[in-house]
């Protein structure tokens, strides 16, 4: 076994280089610290860059330019940009774009002095981390602090016949050598959604089994109501409320049987019901600390320290929001507060968006949380093909709903379905977390024409209501 010569003490060592421990070695090292990242892949950037958040978003936009689906509207259902889409047809612009963003990683860190290895760490200690290459030689480094960057992996329970070919992971999918004609999706979380729109608006027929009989409930469900519609009219099978109770396989073909006797045949099955902490090989026991059922870790929600006060644990690995744009954040301020500098304090708000076909953004109070806590509240609403923007592109669904304080004209929640939508959610979320009004979408002027004028409209659909109960209570 080779061992590792490097210099081996360092201010932080950082566990993992997504986006979590990417913003973490960063920060560090702008506060002039030395910084080692422990990364166990080939390759810097995380499940975002290498399975998750980008390789998706990568497809979803190669499937709707390769379809034509955004011009849909007006040259009809059957109009399509290339006829015979084929997964090498999908990949090819996933290479390129994951080639440039692990360069522009790679050179962060280098501009930053961050030293990175690559290999799966251990801790030893509450001191150091043993790291093993994917060659079998081991190297022990020392810090002053940790950060635990780890991520997930997706949940493979033992029942599912994973086959890499056509019983897949949430990891899997992103590598297929073929489009099949059928798919089923286990899981309409996040994720299962995302992929089981993307599919279809490949034309694949897909079906997608959940146990729970709603889905998505962190969003308004105004706006889930309108996308489960949507689904369904162009064919997606929504199988709520389903328990799965067997998956076999017929010959390479999997069979879902559900509950109740039912059971869906297709060429291929993506389960896509969640993903734990990849906390195993941390050896987290040696430091004492603990993990929950899917490995997650506990962390103080301010500082993001577990409960060793040296070690912080950020990103995916600490569970809820598990997204790409909040680990960012949690990185910095684990940083921040390790080297004793004061991070601003987290906004209130922050947006969430759902990269399905069509998006889905929101952020702030759902109308049931508004009405939940007894606040007095009116509700706007704007269809995007009210707005001449949406008009000249053919758009005919979209809609945005925006949630305003009767008393205080304060926006509480701002929530979208419909192109763009994860793009003009930040217009809701910059009023909202500075505090703004209803006035403020009322007296401003929005370029024209644009799918922002949607924000002009709902709110003055709001307004009205407003008026309207104000005059029948006088
Ligand atoms: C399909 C999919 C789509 C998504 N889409 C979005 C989206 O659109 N928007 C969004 O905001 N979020 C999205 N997410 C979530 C987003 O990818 C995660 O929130 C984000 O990657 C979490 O970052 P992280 O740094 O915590 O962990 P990760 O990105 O998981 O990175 C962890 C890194 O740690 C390394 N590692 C693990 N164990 C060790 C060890 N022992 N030693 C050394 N290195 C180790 C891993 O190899 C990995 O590189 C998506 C996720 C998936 C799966
Ligand atoms: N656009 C985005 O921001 C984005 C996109 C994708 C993923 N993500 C993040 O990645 C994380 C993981 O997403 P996800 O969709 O895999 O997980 P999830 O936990 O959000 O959803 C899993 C779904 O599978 C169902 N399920 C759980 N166990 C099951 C079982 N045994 N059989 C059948 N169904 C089961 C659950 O009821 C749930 O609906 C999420 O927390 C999400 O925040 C974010």
């Amino acid at each position: 076994m080779n061992y590792v010569t490097a210099q081996n003490t360092y201010d932080v060592i950082v566990i993992g280089s997504g986006p979590a421990g990417r913003r973490a070695a960063v920060q560090s090292a702008k506060l002039g610290k030395s910084v080692l990242v422990v990364e166990k892949n080939r390759r810097v950037g995380g499940v975002s860059l290498h399975t998750g958040t980008i390789p998706s978003k990568t497809l979803r936009e190669t499937v709707l330019n390769l379809t034509g689906w955004r011009e849909r509207g007006f040259y009809g259902r059957s109009y399509r940009v290339k006829k015979d889409i084929r997964a090498v047809d999908l990949l090819s612009r996933q290479h390129k774009t994951l080639d440039h963003e692990v360069e522009v990683l790679e050179h962060q860190f280098q501009r930053n002095g961050v030293t990175t290895i690559y290999g799966t760490a251990r801790f030893v200690d509450t001191g150091r981390v043993e790291v093993m290459t994917a060659q079998g030689s081991i190297g022990t480094y020392r810090a002053e602090r940790f950060v635990i960057a780890v991520g997930t992996r997706p949940f493979r329970p033992d029942y599912v016949p994973f086959n890499q070919v056509t019983v897949l992971d949430t990891d899997d999918i992103i590598q297929i050598d073929h489009i099949p004609r059928s798919m089923a999706i286990i899981g309409a979380g996040v994720i299962g959604v995302e992929y089981a729109s993307i599919f279809s608006a490949l034309d694949v027929q897909v079906t997608l089994i959940e146990p729970r009989t709603s889905i998505l409930d962190f969003v308004d469900s105004e706006i889930i109501a309108e996308f489960t519609h949507e689904m369904r009219d162009r064919g997606v099978a929504m199988r709520l409320g389903s328990t799965v109770e067997q998956i076999t396989l017929s010959g390479m073909r999997p069979i879902v049987q559900i509950a109740g006797g039912r059971s869906v045949h297709a060429d291929m099955l993506l389960f896509a019901a969640g993903r734990v902490g990849a906390t195993s090989p941390l050896n987290l026991e040696a430091i004492g600390l603990a993990v929950d059922h899917r490995g997650r870790v506990t962390v103080d929600s301010n500082t993001f320290q577990t409960s060793v006060p040296h070690i912080y644990a950020v990103g995916d690995v600490i569970g809820f929001p598990s997204l790409a744009s909040t680990s960012m954040e949690q990185g910095r301020i684990a940083a921040c507060h390790a080297f004793g500098v004061p991070p601003p304090p987290a906004p209130e708000y922050f947006p969430y968006g759902i990269y399905a076909v069509p998006e889905i953004s929101t952020v702030g109070m759902s109308e049931a949380e508004v009405a939940g806590r007894g606040i007095a509240y009116e509700c706007g609403i704007a269809r995007f093909r009210e707005t001449s923007r949406g008009q000249i592109m053919g758009i005919q669904s979209g809609m945005m709903k925006m949630i305003f304080s009767i008393k205080t004209g304060r926006l509480l929640g701002c929530h979208i379905l419909g192109e763009g939508a994860t793009e003009l959610i930040h217009i809701g979320q910059a009023v909202m977390n500075l505090k703004g009004t209803i006035d403020f979408f009322l007296e401003n002027t929005f370029n024209y024409p644009t799918l922002a004028e949607a924000y002009k409209i709902a709110a003055l659909d709001a307004w009205n209501r407003m008026a309207m109960t104000s005059r029948a209570m006088a």
